[in-house]
């Protein structure tokens, strides 16, 4: 007998979310263990990858009436960002309820073991309704996309097991949104993280000289300033979204010659160097962004050069933008629309996302990917202090995804490039 109530679907939940899978040293085994037993108790066929050692990756199959047909992958990862507990109000993981409101406090409540979860209630629900899919539809929970992803979803989307699937749509994590309309994502910005390094002549601390390794790296400093300023004025203005401009953030500098009380405060430095995190929206001219931060950022001529630590293409496979269509050549758009419409749910418009996903891994081979997580009326947490979910809204989106799973897996048209995609 399938065990849909309400309190059981929660405490299943609070279960995930006790499960510490903070970053450096997430608990991953506990994780896909846990999952695992929510496979068998849903008689779901999984297998745990380990793709890279001690970074498990479970994989669930829902078998469709016609295996031929290309499959569905609701993807979701396990690992969270690391909380100050001190600075929460209940601890980050001990998924206390709140009893008077209904919000489950937990890191990880948005980010995103809900979304995780939310399919295999729906697909308890399902089940329990005595619904069959025709697609094969797969779940992934993935380690690893907090820290880049690539020992998770990069190294999955690229396997040989993923090509074996034959995805036809994924879906993957959205965010919450403080109306009632839930929000929805075709695309993301790529991360670039920057590292500029500046050399200049050392010398005294009193004398005023040119070329100092200080003053060349603050030049661009400045010039980074007035640009992020320019891009920023444009969505306090209302022209851009967040996700279509350029954010350019300082978020490390490191100069000095170190002494035992600190720094040597009479020795001007003949290094320094500053980290950005830089986010590109896919359309953007990158050829132009390249020019200025070759030019105006860390020009040779300033004694300055500049390294990569991230830097994701805008660009997928064949050249184009990595986006996820939304008009009528992608069926799986219009398909989501009507499946939130019909559980009641409110939809914005379409975004792109403006921080980074798995999703990427994803879009780059061509797939069309959907960012989407169910959270209406519901505060902006990931990554915060005190990230909750209400317990409501928690259900609701298992009544949505239920809806989407259904619409999904019976959908029988062939879609446009699904045989020639098989090839690829
Ligand atoms: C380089 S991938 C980093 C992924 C991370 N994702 C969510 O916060 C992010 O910083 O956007
Ligand atoms: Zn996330
Ligand atoms: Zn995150």
């Amino acid at each position: 007998v399938e065990d849909t109530d309400s309190p059981s679907i929660i405490s299943r939940f609070q279960e995930y979310l006790r499960i510490n899978t903070a970053h450096p040293s997430p608990s991953y085994n506990e994780a896909a263990d846990f999952i695992a037993s929510q496979a068998k108790s849903l008689s779901l066929d999984f297998q745990i990858l380990e793709l890279v050692k001690g970074k498990p990756l479970v994989l669930l199959k829902w078998a469709g009436k016609n295996p031929a047909l290309p499959s569905i992958l609701l993807n979701s990862h396990t690992d969270v960002v690391p909380a100050e507990h001190h600075k929460w109000d209940h601890p980050p993981f001990q998924a206390h309820i709140d009893p008077s409101s209904g919000d489950i406090y937990a890191r990880g409540s948005q980010d995103m073991k809900c979304v995780g979860l939310q399919y295999l209630e729906a697909i308890r629900k399902l089940q329990a309704s005595g619904f069959r899919p025709l697609r094969t539809v797969y779940l992934s929970f993935v380690p690893d996309e907090e820290i880049g992803g690539n020992d998770g979803a990069g190294k999955f989307a690229n396997s040989e097991i993923f090509k074996n699937m034959n995805v036809a749509i994924m879906l993957d994590e959205g965010l919450a949104s403080p109306t009632e309309n839930y929000r929805v994502f075709y695309g993301e910005r790529c991360p670039w993280w920057m590292v500029i390094k500046a050399t200049g002549a050392p010398g005294h601390g009193a004398k005023l000289y040119d070329n100092t390794a200080m003053e060349n790296l603050l030049k661009s400093i400045e010039s980074v300033r007035r640009f992020r300023a320019a891009q920023f004025d444009m969505v306090k203005a209302g022209l851009k979204a967040e996700g279509e401009v350029i954010s350019v953030n300082m978020v490390f500098l490191k100069a000095g010659t170190p002494s035992p009380t600190g720094f040597v405060m009479n020795l001007q430095p003949s290094e320094a160097q500053a980290g950005f995190d830089i986010r590109v929206p896919p359309t953007v001219d990158v050829a132009s962004l390249e020019r200025r931060i070759a030019e105006e950022w860390a020009p040779p001529t300033r004694n300055m050069t500049f390294e990569f630590k991230q830097r994701a293409s805008t660009y997928d496979k064949f050249g184009k933008p990595i986006l996820t269509a939304f008009d009528s050549s992608n069926p799986w758009w219009a398909l989501l629309e009507d499946a939130i419409k019909n559980a009641n749910g409110k939809l914005g418009k379409p975004e792109i996302f403006p921080a980074s996903t798995d999703a990427r891994y994803f879009r780059e081979l061509g797939l069309p990917a959907i960012g989407f997580s169910p959270m209406a009326n519901t505060p902006i947490l990931l990554h915060d202090h005190n990230e909750f979910l209400n317990k409501n809204e928690y259900l609701r989106g298992i009544d949505i995804y239920e809806s989407i799973i259904k619409a999904y897996a019976s959908y029988a048209e062939p879609v446009k490039d699904e045989a020639s995609r098989a090839e690829l």
